[in-house]
């Protein structure tokens, strides 16, 4: 499998991401469209997907379900809503396809039920595809044990799009995650996520959280590390969707040899 060029099916293909992801793997020479879904019923059934991402005619007409693209494909990449996300990797482990998921807003029962999947296929799970932000998790890791114990308040903060529907962002809460594990933290007791009213002065542990939506911002990440005389802060910006679909790409490539078992970004990128 891995001497050949993968067969990729996107699923949520007439999203922002799914065309995004249309054009990444037609600059991909190791990567092959195979198949495009859009959601069950929808107008766009038979609509050429080069043509959906703008690209013009590329051969390959959307279909409602995986079971229509099922002889198409080898990976799935699939950026559309956590419900829609664990419907489809119960269909690629009962069909031996691999996965690579970008969906974010999972809740704490739909994590669970993704590592109920990791003995049944390889798949790839990640808020967040970029190389740079994959990068600046490593230097938060760094940046926390250096500096978290020492009196410096930690701040996350992140800006979306108008049409985002998840908050905080799957990138920002994945942030907060590193920084809490190298700090011995639980996000769930330090993670504070709401600040209205008299809600009195800040807990030296707490990890805060602030989301801004507004327009077309891709995606900006900015974690602070502030105490008294002082501030260092660590940013990310995302200014096009190519560079998560580049990743989720690279991730198909990586995964389609792999033995069954969840696998991170910083798995495909070597960064573990
Ligand atoms: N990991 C990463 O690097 C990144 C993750 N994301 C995440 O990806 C997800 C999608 O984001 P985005 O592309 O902006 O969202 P969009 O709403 O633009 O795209 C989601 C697409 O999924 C489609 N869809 C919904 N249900 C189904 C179904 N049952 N079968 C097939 N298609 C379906 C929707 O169709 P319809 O519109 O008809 O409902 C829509 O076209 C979000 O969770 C976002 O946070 C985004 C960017 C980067
Ligand atoms: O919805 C988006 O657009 C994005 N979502 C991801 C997240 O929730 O972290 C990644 C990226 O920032 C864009």
């Amino acid at each position: 499998m891995s001497a050949t060029a993968p067969r990729i099916a996107i699923v949520g293909v007439a999203g922002r991401m799914g065309r995004t992801l249309v054009a990444a793997v037609e600059q991909d020479a190791g990567a092959v469209l195979g198949a495009g879904i859009v959601e069950p019923g929808s107008s766009l059934v038979g609509a050429d997907i080069g043509e959906l991402a703008g690209l013009g005619r590329l051969g390959v007409s959307a279909v409602d379900s995986l079971e229509a693209a099922e002889e198409d494909f080898d990976v799935l990449i699939d950026f559309t809503a956590p419900r829609v996300t664990l419907a489809n990797l119960a269909f690629c482990a009962e069909h031996g396809k691999r996965m690579v998921i970008g969906t974010t807003g999972l809740n704490d029962e739909e994590l669970a039920k993704l590592d109920e999947y990791q003995e049944k296929l390889p798949f790839v799970f990640a808020p967040n595809m970029s190389v740079g932000v994959n990068l600046t998790l490593k230097l938060l890791e760094t940046a926390a044990k250096a500096l978290g114990d020492e009196g410096y308040d930690i701040e996350v903060i992140e800006a979306h799009h108008r049409h985002k529907v998840d908050a905080p962002s799957g990138t920002a809460l994945k942030m907060g995650e590193v920084i809490a594990d190298s700090l011995g933290r639980d996000l769930k007791t330090h993670g504070v996520f709401e600040r209205v009213g008299q809600c009195g002065p800040r807990d030296a542990k707490e990890i805060g959280f602030a989301t801004l939506r507004a327009g077309d911002i891709v995606g900006e990440h900015t974690v602070m590390f502030a105490t008294e005389g002082e501030r260092i802060e660590i940013t990310h910006k995302a200014s096009s969707r190519m560079t998560f679909a580049r990743g989720a790409v690279r991730a198909a490539r990586w995964v389609v040899d792999k033995p069954a078992g969840r696998y991170a970004m910083q798995d495909v990128l070597g960064f573990n």
